[in-house]
């Protein structure tokens, strides 16, 4: 039973027969309390039969001391009680074998029993060990997939741990590389100390030996620093002849190329024309103011009355002659002034260093359009050219000969015009040298000098710049607001009045002074859109060099417009300074404001107060009449920018800003 108990499994997989194994148990238990009453009986038999065996060698014991000593029947009688005594023990272990024996039977009964259903039980056991066989293959064969799985999850470990390693000796090494290099750094370290200890010892050195030589030393450096400078200062002013040189060669070849025989040849011509016609003209005063004498004598000396008017009218003729000769004289001046700005060109382009010389086109190479604009000199004309932007194309106004019966105003109004002309070639020449010297965004460039190919005194000469916006200008602008009842905003003005600055501080800064400054010279150059009016300053033929000396140069005339022109300069012809140019833009910025044209002349003018007191100030320190007290063009761009900083506050009153119409 206990073998079979040994036998059965037990586990997971024996669950299902579970009661079936617990009535067995019960089972068991009968059948082990039989068996431990088996036991005992046969325990209980060895110890009466250990006790029989007692009680023959017990009397042959008695019989042998019977034998031995004392009386036999004594003897007798005490191994007579003690065969009771034993009698009596055999008896009590009979009756209770005898009672355990049937108990045993009974027992042995129920056993069989027991054992008849243990039987049945094994069976059931069977049973349950074949589902139980049956699962565990199943669990045998899942457990091996997850072995599987194992196995592979295990190939993955130890490939990463593989890497792992691979990566730690990677580090080891990197750690074991770094620890050289730092050996290395300590070792550099050390040799760098011990330099340094090394060069501090030999500067110690020097100092002591420089010490010892500082004053020879001085002298020496002060010797070289000499001869440095010299050598520095001959070198740069080497360099600038060079390129002087060079520039003066190139130019001078080009001028000569393409000018000297013009040039040379028809001054030359033109001047000993002039000459003649000055030498006749004065033989011919000479004839004419003998002749008066002449008459003057005659009519005091002779009285001759009659003779008078013939007189008369030799002298009216001869007048007449020395009118048309002077005439003459004038006119070949005035094409000799023309050359002479056209060397003046020359002079700029050859002389400046930092000039950018004009292109010379010959007017065949240029396609003319519409006549964009006109003024005083003449007019300014569309062209294209292949290789150049739009161009605007000015050209001074050609004169007509004097018609041959002019009378002497005719002929007074003729030498006026010529004199102009002169002044006007002179002007254009002014234009041309501007436009190699100056380059600015508000400026209008010159691009090119045409040469319009004329012979003799039809030899003339244009000039090209870059043609803005169908030559709108500003003035345009301003008729055609006052068309649309349209005010300027104040951002508009201001933003016209720093380009203005800028390319006036630009010309300043080079030495001239515009001086002719007025809505009609500035070009509207673009877009007038968001507060924004792109402009760019044009016809610099009025411009003056500032004098070398402070900012005063002589002027032999009274330049500019009226309205615009600086009052000082009226009082003080002599004086030209930065600030005139000032002056005539305030007058633009208060045209602007008041949305007219001019303002009138330099008398008191109309109070400007739709936008607000700080734009009043700025007018007041650009118009200021004392010339003394007038500001310079920094402090008003000073001004402007205080101007633009209030404009970009949120509470600057929107009507300063856009005033509304008020004519
Ligand atoms: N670069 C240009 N692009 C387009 N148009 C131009 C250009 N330059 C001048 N103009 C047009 O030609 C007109 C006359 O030009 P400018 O003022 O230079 O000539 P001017 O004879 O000197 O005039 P003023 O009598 O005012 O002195 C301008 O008002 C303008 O309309």
């Amino acid at each position: 039973m206990y073998t079979w108990l040994q036998g059965v499994p037990c586990g997971k997989g024996s669950m299902p027969s579970v009661r079936h194994a617990l009535c067995a148990l019960g089972a068991v238990a009968g059948g082990a309390a039989a068996w431990h009453l088996h036991e005992e009986l046969r325990a209980s038999r060895r110890e009466l039969r250990r006790l029989r065996a007692q009680a023959a060698e017990a009397k042959d014991v008695l019989a042998w001391a019977a034998c031995q000593e004392g009386s036999p029947l004594e003897a007798i009688n005490r191994i007579m009680e003690v065969n009771a005594e034993l009698e009596a023990e055999m008896t009590r272990l009979r009756t209770s074998i005898n009672r355990d024996s049937d108990k045993m039977e009974q027992l042995v009964a129920e056993g069989d029993a027991q054992a008849g259903k243990v039987g049945q039980l094994e069976m059931l056991l069977a049973y349950a060990t074949a589902a139980f066989q049956t699962q565990r293959a199943q669990r045998a064969a899942s457990s091996r997939q997850a072995r599987a799985q194992r196995t592979q999850d295990g190939r993955l470990i130890l490939a990463l741990q593989d890497a792992l390693m691979q990566a730690d000796r990677e580090r080891q090494d990197t750690e074991a590389y770094l620890d050289d290099l730092e050996a290395e750094r300590q070792a550099l370290y050390c040799s760098a100390s011990a330099d340094a200890a090394h060069i501090e010892e030999i500067q110690a050195q020097a100092a002591v030996a420089a010490e010892r030589h500082a004053g020879q030393l001085a002298d020496a450096a002060r010797t070289r620093e000499d001869a440095e400078a010299a050598a520095r200062d001959a070198n740069e002013r080497a360099k600038k002849a060079e390129a002087a040189q060079a520039l003066a060669e190139r130019e001078c070849a080009m001028a000569k190329e393409l000018f000297t025989l013009a040039l040379e040849q028809s001054a030359a011509n033109l001047a000993a024309e002039a000459e003649v016609q000055a030498d006749l003209a004065d033989s011919r005063a000479a004839v004419v103011q003998q002749a008066a004498e002449l008459a003057k004598l005659r009519e005091e000396n002779l009285g001759l009355q009659d003779m008078v008017g013939s007189k008369d009218e030799d002298i009216a003729v001869a007048e007449h002659a020395v009118r048309v000769e002077r005439v003459a004289a004038r006119r070949a001046q005035a094409k000799l002034d023309s050359w002479e700005c056209y060397a003046h060109l020359l002079r700029g382009k050859v002389l400046a260093p930092d000039t950018m010389p004009l292109q010379f086109l010959p007017r065949a190479e240029l396609a003319m359009g519409k006549v964009l604009g006109s003024g005083g000199y003449g007019e300014v004309v569309a062209a294209q050219h292949a290789e150049l932007p739009p161009l605007a194309v000015k050209a001074v106004r050609v004169l007509p000969a004097l018609g041959p019966g002019a009378d002497a105003n005719e002929v007074a109004s003729y030498v006026y015009e010529l004199e102009c002309h002169a002044f006007e070639w002179r002007a254009l020449g002014t234009e041309a040298t501007l436009g190699a010297l100056l380059r600015h965004d508000n400026l209008g460039q010159a691009l090119a000098v045409v040469d319009e190919a004329g012979e003799g005194e039809g030899r003339v000469f244009s000039l090209a710049f870059a043609a803005v916006n169908n030559g709108t200008t500003l003035a345009d602008l301003i008729a055609t607001r006052r068309k649309e009842r349209r005010t300027f905003s104040l951002d508009e003005i201001v933003h016209v009045l720093e380009q203005l600055s800028a390319a006036l501080q630009h010309m300043h800064d080079r030495g001239w002074v515009h001086l002719d400054v007025k809505p009609g010279n500035v070009l509207v150059a673009g877009t007038v859109e968001g507060g924004r009016v792109p402009i760019q300053l044009i016809d610099l033929g009025l411009a003056v060099p500032l004098g070398a000396k402070g900012n005063r140069v002589a002027l032999d005339f009274d330049r500019g417009t009226p309205g615009f022109r600086c009052p000082g300069l009226e009082a003080n012809p002599d004086c030209v300074w930065e600030a005139a140019d000032g002056f005539s833009a305030g007058r633009i910025a208060r045209c602007l404001a008041l949305c007219v044209q001019h303002t009138g002349g330099c008398g008191p003018q109309p109070a400007v107060d739709r936008y607000g007191p700080i734009f009043g100030l700025l007018l007041a320190a650009l118009e200021e009449p004392d010339p003394e007290l007038r500001k310079p063009l920094s402090n008003i761009n000073q001004r402007l920018r205080f101007l633009k900083r209030a404009l970009a506050c949120p509470g600057f009153a929107a009507q300063c800003r856009s005033p509304p119409w008020d004519p």
